[in-house]
């Protein structure tokens, strides 16, 4: 798995929608509680400097078993000088804030450092969907499986561990290994001072999570105001968001209750869990790994989607809907059917309704899929951009929205490409463990 790392950064101003409001507007979203701009804590918003960003890219050779809670943004930093690869965004000159981060020492074991190959291979962004940024491969193939990107934005107040939950998925991603990628954005408070999010790295990625420290109320303050801003942007951020929060092993400092924090994710419909990264690091990896798994899912299950619903497959199906369909046996192969099948790459899925083709020479019947097929197809892929309870199912608490798919809507999908054995997608497998 590759694992692009965003260090902790001062991000690039971007006005806050509550800067000049008296609280959050429930306008774009109805289910935005009430909530005044300095926050529960008193904590009040003020536009920070910034710096430009700097991305990382880690390439994790092999899986560590190290349990250590010791490797450091920092070593990993000076290390990807020599090899990272910068994203669009320019080299930053700003001070890494890394206070408090004496602990994190580094091993060996610290990943290794390479250009991201994703980067390279994927034409992005070239899809922009629901406010979300989808790489699609050039020449508008589905990208492979390893080629979906998911991309994480971690926000959160100074020293409530941030930087160590990423560390630690990064070295301890083994567990539940799957082939993906993610990027991960860290994002930092400025020191006693409020903090605008980078609205557009949030609009471009695939999830956030926001952490606060059980030991440390104004990270909970804080991390209500992002809550805040996320639930009042304009057009609203449709993507899913985890409530973390951090440091459990210190209970007997506890500031913040468990019961607090369920109900602020209650308010703003957000999932919530309790780790300890340093502790617990199973746990968190888990719980990682589940999110990022999901997203990937789902994000496979979308490009295949858009695949379809591309110019020349919808021309395709738009021109042989055109004729009624007859009542033909399936067995009947078109000949343009059969010739597409020698070419993979350039075929559609197959389907299981049948239709006659539009011109003469293909009087033959054709699969083709059905207008409800079609339709479908359609629903699913908004549907697949509607996963605002993802998270909340994935930590067995909430339910999905109404409008997801039963297990008998046959929303599942094969897909093959390139030879490589099929994988069983679909919303139904996604959701499975769905508990209402
Ligand atoms: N006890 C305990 N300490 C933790 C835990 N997670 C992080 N820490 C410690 O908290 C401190 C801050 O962790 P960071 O990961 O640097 O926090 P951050 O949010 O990235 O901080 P900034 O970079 O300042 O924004 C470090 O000393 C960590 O060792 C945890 O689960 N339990």
């Amino acid at each position: 798995m590759e694992v692009k790392y965003l260090p902790p950064q001062r991000l690039a101003v971007s006005p806050s929608p509550l800067a000049n409001q008296p609280g959050p507007s429930s306008l774009s979203n109805p289910k935005a509680p009430k909530a005044s701009s300095t926050g529960v804590g008193g904590a009040t918003r003020k536009h920070g400097t910034c710096s430009a960003q700097r991305a990382h890219t880690f390439r994790v050779a092999s899986p560590t078993k190290s349990n250590s809670f010791e490797h450091s943004p920092r070593v990993a930093k000076k290390r990807s000088e020599k090899t990272s690869h910068v994203t669009s965004e320019t080299r930053s000159s700003s001070p890494h804030p890394l206070n408090g981060r004496q602990s994190l020492t580094h091993k060996s074991s610290a990943p290794q450092l390479e250009s991201h190959k994703f980067l390279k291979t994927i034409k992005a962004p070239s899809v922009d969907q629901g406010g979300k940024t989808m790489g699609t491969k050039a020449g508008g193939a589905v990208p492979t499986l390893s080629e979906v990107l998911v991309r994480l934005i971690i926000i959160g107040a100074k020293q409530v561990g941030k930087s160590a939950l990423t560390v630690r998925y990064l070295t301890k991603r083994f567990i539940g290994e799957y082939r993906s990628h993610a990027e991960i954005i860290d994002v930092s408070d400025q020191p006693n001072a409020p903090w605008n999010l980078p609205i557009n790295r949030i609009r471009s990625s695939d999830a956030a999570i926001v952490v606060y420290s059980i030991t440390d109320r104004n990270s909970f303050h804080i991390a209500r105001e992002a809550l805040d801003v996320l639930a009042t942007l304009t057009p609203p951020v449709e993507i899913p968001v985890l409530l973390m929060a951090n440091k459990i092993d210190l209970n007997h400092l506890r500031k913040v209750s468990i019961s607090e924090g369920r109900e602020l994710s209650r308010q703003y419909n957000t999932a919530f869990h309790e780790v300890s990264v340093a502790d617990d690091p199973v746990d968190t990896i888990t719980v990682m790994n589940r999110v990022i798994r999901e997203l990937w899912i789902a994000k496979m299950e979308a490009h295949r989607n858009l695949f379809l619903l591309s110019p020349p497959f919808m021309h395709m199906f738009q021109s042989r809907l055109a004729v009624p369909p007859n009542s033909v046996s399936s067995d009947q192969r078109c000949p343009r059917s059969k010739s597409s099948d020698s070419s993979p790459t350039n075929s559609p899925p197959r389907k299981t309704t049948t239709a006659t083709c539009s011109t003469q020479e293909h009087a033959a019947p054709c699969p083709t899929p059905s207008t409800t097929e079609v339709e479908r197809d359609r629903s699913r892929k908004h549907t697949v951009f509607s996963m605002g309870r993802v998270f909340s199912h994935l930590m067995g608490r909430g339910s999905l929205p109404p409008d997801l798919p039963s297990s008998s809507s046959g929303s599942t999908v094969t897909v093959k490409e390139r030879g490589m054995s099929t994988d069983r997608l679909s919303l139904k497998k996604v959701f499975k463990k769905r508990s209402v």
